[in-house]
């Protein structure tokens, strides 16, 4: 997290492999400029972005410009901060695979090192698919400066790993080469103030304690939306899917906020547990059982706003019969004295008509109900809405009575926004994150077992999707999924507050 004094990290040295990638160009390069601007970067900072296009340090920057003007939080006084950060950034045109690629980037640090007159830190960000990762961490373990323990540290994005047994071997081939502080397991959700402030909400109050659990709660719904598509991803997704792109890792992680008991303090490890807790107390999905509980989809071609939306099989890198789901969604149960028997509903999907992170805690319905039936028309109430992003708020919404001589009983909501509460505009997720791995604090990492029983509670979907032939297409870009993700909920008397 951000300390509270602006301190800045020491001599750094950020080498992103997969730097010409859209992750890269999304959110890396536009946390470092907003970093930059806030004076947290080192004054000694270098970055590197390798990959296998062809780049010089110019026309990467300039693809990177494209990035911050594009994505960035901040965009004012753009020309004079670039021209003051952009310096910093180079590229390295290398493919991962060859071995013989990697003594470069000893020979970048010894130089840095002699430029600056000191042992600079240096973190590899490895913002590649899963499958390129052992790879390139065998590679970089190799490097003598990789021995020097206390200087280097690695990043890996989610999905870390491919499927359980490739995350355990991932987990043991880091552990051989790195100690467990130098490995940074990167969810980026976690970065998030408003997911960060679930704790907080739930655990710095007394007032929603005693009413967040089995006894008071209906059900839980988290919703992950997008609106675009693959957007030139395919080399990435066609490989991994919603299960695995979002529910693993994202949506996973929003549940044990949710759902995790109390910890009794706020150091690294003591929330890791209880959130292990979480993950491990979810109850295993049987194989039979995958079709009652879990859906997938993928957009077909279409049309939004007039204009024409290729479908996902027509996407650059994707294949003509791709099985790949774009959308999915599931119903899980955490088994424990709090939770047991509250359904938790996930969803996420590409081609949606909103993009919107959405926690929604439907509490029941009163026990008795005193007024008369006709007083009230819309019953979606008793609930707590907490918006992650793009609105960042906490909603709850109730039944009051309608001022007037007639009884009328309506729902109302009470907002806290962020936008309203605070003036100052909020780091970035990646801000935070990227800051915490240069100043070595691992809090909002996820832990080898973490990342392990995660896993676990999507395997039974993954092998069960793997040997069925899909539906796919089944559901048109800008709407909410397949129909059938609409009837997971429903046909338990519920629905998704967004549709
Ligand atoms: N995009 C996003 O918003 C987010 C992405 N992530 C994660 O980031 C990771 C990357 O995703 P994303 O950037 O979207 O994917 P992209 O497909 O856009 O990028 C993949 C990158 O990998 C590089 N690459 C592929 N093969 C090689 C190789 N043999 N040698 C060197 N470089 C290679 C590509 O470079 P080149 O083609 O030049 O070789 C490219 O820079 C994934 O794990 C994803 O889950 C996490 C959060 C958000
Ligand atoms: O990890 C990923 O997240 C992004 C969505 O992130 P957000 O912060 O914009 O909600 C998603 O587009 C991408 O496919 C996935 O890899």
């Amino acid at each position: 997290m951000i300390p509270a004094t602006n301190q800045r990290p020491p001599a750094t040295i950020l080498f992103i492999f997969g730097g010409s990638g859209d992750l890269n160009l999304r959110k890396l390069t536009p946390a470092l400029y907003n970093l930059f601007i806030d004076k947290y970067l080192s004054e000694k900072f270098a970055v590197v972005g390798l990959g296998r296009s062809k780049y010089t340090d110019e026309s990467f920057r300039e693809r990177l410009l494209e990035g911050v003007q594009s994505f960035s939080r901040r965009k004012d006084d753009l020309d004079d901060t670039w021209k003051s950060f952009s310096p910093s950034i180079s590229y390295l045109q290398m493919d991962a695979d060859d071995a013989g690629a990697y003594p470069k980037l000893s020979d970048f640090v010894a130089a840095k090192k002699k430029e600056w007159g000191e042992e600079p830190n240096v973190v590899f960000y490895l913002a590649v698919a899963p499958q390129l990762v052992p790879d390139i961490a065998t590679n970089l373990g190799k490097l003598p400066l990789c021995g020097e323990k206390s200087h280097v540290r690695i990043v890996v994005e989610k999905p870390f790993g491919h499927d359980l047994k490739t995350a355990q071997e991932l987990n043991a081939l880091l552990g051989g080469l790195f100690a467990e502080e130098q490995i940074y397991r990167i969810d980026h959700y976690l970065g998030k103030e408003t997911v960060q402030n679930i704790l907080a909400l739930r655990f710095a109050n007394s007032l929603f304690e005693p009413i967040w659990n089995r006894r008071y709660v209906e059900y839980v719904q988290i919703t992950a939306s997008e609106t675009v598509g693959l957007e030139g991803r395919g080399g990435y997704y066609e490989g991994s899917g919603a299960l695995r792109d979002m529910i693993q890792n994202h949506l996973l992680q929003m549940l044990c906020m949710v759902a995790t008991e109390a910890p009794i303090s706020f150091e690294a490890n003591e929330v890791r547990n209880k959130k292990v807790d979480v993950l491990n107390a979810i109850r295993r999905i049987r194989p039979e059982q995958v079709n009652d509980v879990a859906v997938r989809g993928q957009y077909g071609p279409g049309e939004k706003d007039g204009k024409k939306i290729p479908g996902y099989r027509e996407e650059e890198g994707v294949k003509p019969d791709s099985a790949t789901e774009t959308f999915a969604a599931v119903k899980l149960y955490v088994d424990n004295w709090r939770w047991e028997d509250v359904p938790f509903y996930l969803r996420t999907g590409k081609s949606l008509p909103e993009k919107a992170t959405v926690i929604t805690v439907q509490f029941k319905p009163a026990p008795y109900y005193a007024f008369p039936e006709e007083a009230t028309q819309d019953w979606h109430s008793n609930q707590l809405t907490i918006g992650i992003q793009p609105d960042r708020d906490i909603r709850l919404r109730f039944q009051a009575k309608r001022p007037g001589q007639t009884l009328a009983i309506d729902p109302v909501e009470m907002v806290f926004s962020y936008k309203d509460a605070y003036s100052s505009q909020e780091p970035e997720a990646y801000e935070t994150l990227l800051l915490d791995v240069m100043t070595g604090d691992a809090t909002l990492f996820m832990r080898a077992d973490q990342v392990e029983a995660a896993w676990k509670v999507v395997t039974p979907i993954l092998e069960a999707w793997e040997n069925q032939t899909p539906d796919f297409p089944n559901y048109a870009p800008g709407s909410w999924g397949p129909e059938a993700a609409t009837q997971l909920i429903e046909k338990d008397g519920f629905h998704w507050t967004m549709k």
